[in-house]
């Protein structure tokens, strides 16, 4: 028979003890932490709300409120990692506002790095002016954990300390590259040109030609068409011969970049990390080859060539070989220029798709953008690029898109002391502008005429030109809450080949075929299709995905 009441009574052993107190202490440590910064946060507002009331010349910055958390050194790490997409946005904005004031600056922990969140038009703008603000330690994170490459290749691209022997020529340096084979208009026209020409090449292999009508996955379809032809217009045709998955693998890289990026361990996203190794393998044997046939030594000149495509990837390797990169440093910026070319453009243009062609859409939409594209179709029945990119409509739709979709998470780290919105920042802080909570700010974006900031509208972007009665396009009302393509010195170099290569690709596809709507496809837990009708419900979702991963992905595809 067993006594109970001895046992009872029986003190635990000392290990016992202590594995027991193990929980508690960490249940105490974690309730003290959430108190103090609570305190901190309410005590940070309460100054926020005094200083609003005293004359502006008696005002003296203060540091931004830091969000509560709960875990020491993690802060809002785990939050912040939550994959539904907005959530952690959507937090932060509810949060602020709980306030009562209009505070639009706050500090975040994440992960044991502070870093200040800027919402109000003013600091984003404020921040995108600065010269003393620079994207080097962001560049040298993203080199070392998306992209793999190594710390001395990241280093020697993203200097922390600029050393004397780097040329201080402007055509020398990245950004001078960027400037000269990817912004400049002329530039941006000629790789505009090589894509539109393998663009209707894929699509004339597409099969497609002979048959009345012909039911396709719409965005898998896209997918592969669109990233062969822009991985050929500017690498050439040499990697894809070389490794004709490279679509398939890419698309594994991209859904595991921020997983890398953000530090995320390998046991929780194994996948994340073996592909960014077999793509590296992969590119480098392709960098291997085409650099041995061309004497290691790019030439600058054709326009374009089969072996490295565009004049923007050659100068890119003669950068490298300036600054002395080993070979898989190469494949490594490589995969990321294929990434800043890839990883927006193709979700953006399957957004547009789905909401042109959706039931969920006025039809009057659809047939103006048909209209719009029609009048820039040539005699030659190929479009005229500079007309499509006056269109209005497709403007709109593009910029709505770019608006509703993009959660990019522009990164600057302070060089100097800066106050923005009456706050404090100090040097070495870093400061994000989260695209997405700027662009779906409601007290900007909710005006009385137009549907609510998180409803995508065709027409947000159109004006009523009161003199001609005629609607225009415009993004000047902005400024500061609309920014997919980042700002100031940083800006993405390639917007205006992006927005070419969409609208270009968009009209191509539509001059070329009637598409018809057939009903929503979606899939099951194992991956199979299911067919969804053509209710609101089966609209394509977006996929589960870590907060400033760029245009949000189709879920399912
Ligand atoms: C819809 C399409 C695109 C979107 C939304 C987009 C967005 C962005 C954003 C937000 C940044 C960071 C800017 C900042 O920090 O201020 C960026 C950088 C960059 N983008 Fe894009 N991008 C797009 C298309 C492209 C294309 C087509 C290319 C190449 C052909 C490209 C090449 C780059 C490069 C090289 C950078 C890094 C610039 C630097 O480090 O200074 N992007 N992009």
């Amino acid at each position: 028979m067993l006594d109970l009441s001895s046992i009872l009574s029986t003190p635990a052993p000392p290990i016992v003890q202590t594995l027991l107190a193990i929980p508690l202490v960490l249940v105490a440590i974690s309730l003290l932490t959430w108190l103090t910064t609570t305190i901190n946060w309410y005590s940070s507002i309460s100054q926020f709300k005094s200083r609003v009331k005293s004359p502006s010349t008696t005002v003296k910055p203060i540091p931004p409120p830091l969000l509560p958390y709960a875990i020491p050194w993690l802060g809002s790490a785990l939050t912040f990692l939550n994959e539904n997409p907005g959530s952690f946005w959507r937090m932060l904005r509810a949060k602020l506002a709980s306030t009562g004031t209009n505070v639009q600056v706050c500090t975040i922990l994440l992960g044991g790095q502070k870093a200040h969140v800027v919402n109000s038009a003013a600091a984003v703008q404020a921040l995108f002016k600065s010269k003393h603000v620079s994207r080097d330690l962001f560049n040298y994170q993203i080199a070392t954990q998306g992209l793999g490459a190594s710390k001395r290749d990241a280093e020697v691209m993203f200097p922390s300390i600029p050393s004397s022997s780097h040329s201080d020529k402007k055509e020398d340096s990245m950004d001078g590259l960027n400037h000269e084979f990817l912004l400049n208009q002329s530039a941006a026209n000629s790789l505009t040109n090589k894509f539109m020409e393998c663009f209707r090449s894929t699509l004339d292999n597409a099969d497609l030609e002979d048959l009345e009508w012909k039911q396709v996955d719409l965005f898998s379809w896209w997918k592969k068409l669109l990233f062969n032809a822009s991985t050929t217009a500017l690498f050439g045709t040499k990697i894809l011969e070389m490794n004709p998955d490279l679509a398939d693998q890419f698309w594994e890289y991209d859904a595991g970049f921020l997983a890398r990026f953000y530090g995320v361990p390998k046991i929780f996203k194994p996948r994340a990390y073996a592909c960014l190794d077999e793509m590296l393998d992969r590119t480098q044997a392709w960098v291997e080859h085409v650099l041995a046939e061309h004497g290691g030594n790019p030439p600058e000149q054709p326009d374009w060539e089969p072996l490295m495509g565009s004049k923007v990837v050659r100068a890119r390797h003669r950068h490298y070989t300036r600054e002395g990169l080993s070979s898989r440093g190469r494949a490594a910026f490589d995969l990321g220029f294929l990434f800043g070319l890839q990883a927006n453009v193709i979700p953006v243009t399957s957004w547009i798709l789905a909401h042109l062609l959706s039931p969920q859409t006025p039809e009057d939409v659809l047939l103006r953008v048909r209209e719009e594209i029609e009048s820039a179709r040539r005699p030659d029945n190929e479009v005229d690029i500079s007309i499509l990119v006056g269109q209005p409509v497709l403007n709109s739709v593009l910029h709505e898109t770019l608006r509703h979709y993009v959660d990019a998470l522009v990164t600057r780290q302070l060089k100097v002391d800066m106050v923005l919105d009456g706050h404090l920042l100090k040097k070495d802080d870093l400061v994000m502008a989260p695209s997405s909570l700027s662009q779906h700010d409601p007290q900007f974006w909710d005006q009385d005429t137009e549907p609510p900031g998180d409803v995508w509208y065709a027409e947000r972007f159109l004006r009523q030109d009161p003199t001609t009665g005629k609607q225009s396009f415009g993004t000047s009302w902005t400024a500061g809450k609309f920014f997919p393509f980042g700002g100031g010195t940083h800006v993405c170099p390639g917007r205006i080949f992006a927005k070419q290569e969409v609208l270009g690709a968009l009209a191509t596809l539509l001059l070329k075929f009637d598409l018809r709507f057939v009903e929503y496809l979606g899939t099951d837990r194992n991956g199979d299709t299911l067919n969804l009708g053509k209710g609101a419900a089966g609209f394509p979702k977006v996929r589960k995905q870590y907060a400033g991963n760029g245009t949000y992905a189709v879920s399912g595809c």
